[in-house]
């Protein structure tokens, strides 16, 4: 689904990913592990267009994606999420739901007057299917809510709705677990497998190793700005290779 060759991100005369390959093979779930620092944050950023890449290749589904803005690799089906969430506050939860999906006739100023049946059908439709996707997350109950009074695990669940909106083949999970109490982790990997089952790929950071190890298969291991390694998680977590690379890092 998703093949990454000698992956370079600089920042001025930091090379924050430094040559990363790798391929995700699609209906998985991988998990993207490493000290502080390694370098996760921007690879995910990379492929997801936020970062132009420094050199090397991206491809999504065939097609490359390398440099291309974030909102055509979105439209691609491949979506990213956020560590800390970032709804807009003062609308609802159904609101925020509900504005994922583009092109929405509505959009054009003149079609609220002249193709008004139009922009309500689009509308209904969005309404349905943005219940449908809280109802799924366990959000249906909030949906009036104003997003900015929300926990910040419901924010989380909040974000993963507004993800699913669009529909989307791969999920880049930007720490799901972080900051997020452990009935609700387990809800989020609840739903995280569902998903899974119906067929999305993910590929997530997470510091969480109950949520990688219970989760993820593959991981993926970087460390200063390269993959260290990769393999199942129980081989992952007993090489001495990963250990020292957590230890350089809490030494560092
Ligand atoms: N926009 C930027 N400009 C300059 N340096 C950056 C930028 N973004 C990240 N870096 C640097 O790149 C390196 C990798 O950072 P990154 O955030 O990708 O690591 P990470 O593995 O996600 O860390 P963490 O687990 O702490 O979130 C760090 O040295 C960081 O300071």
């Amino acid at each position: 689904m998703l093949e990454v060759g000698d992956l370079v991100k600089e920042f001025g005369g930091l090379r924050a990913v430094d040559g990363v390959s790798f391929t995700l093979a699609a209906h998985t779930i991988t998990g993207l592990i490493g000290p502080n620092g390694a370098g996760k944050t921007t690879l995910f950023n990379t492929i997801a267009g936020v970062h132009r890449p420094s050199s090397g290749s991206i491809s999504f589904l065939g097609r490359r994606i390398g440099g291309l803005p974030p909102h055509r690799i979105f439209h691609a089906g491949l979506v990213r999420t956020f560590q800390i969430p970032r709804p807009f506050a003062g609308m609802t939860v159904l609101e925020n739901t509900m504005l994922v999906p583009a092109g929405q006739a509505g959009e054009r100023f003149w079609n609220n007057w002249f193709a008004r049946s139009q922009v309500r059908a689009q509308e209904r439709a969005g309404r349905e299917r943005a219940r449908e996707v809280l109802d799924f997350v366990g959000l249906e109950r909030l949906s009036g809510e104003y997003a900015k009074n929300l926990s910040g695990g419901q924010q989380k669940l909040l974000e993963l709705a507004r993800v699913l909106m669009a529909e989307p083949q791969l999920i880049l999970l930007d720490e799901p677990g972080a900051g997020v109490n452990p009935t609700l982790l387990v809800t989020i990997m609840d739903k995280l497998r569902e998903l899974h089952a119906r067929g999305i790929t993910f590929l997530i950071i997470e510091h969480n190793m109950d949520l990688i190890m219970n989760l993820c298969n593959p991981v993926l291991v970087m460390a200063q700005g390269r993959l260290l390694m990769e393999g199942p998680p129980e081989v992952v977590r007993n090489d001495p290779r990963v250990l020292e690379a957590y230890l350089g890092g809490v030494l560092a």
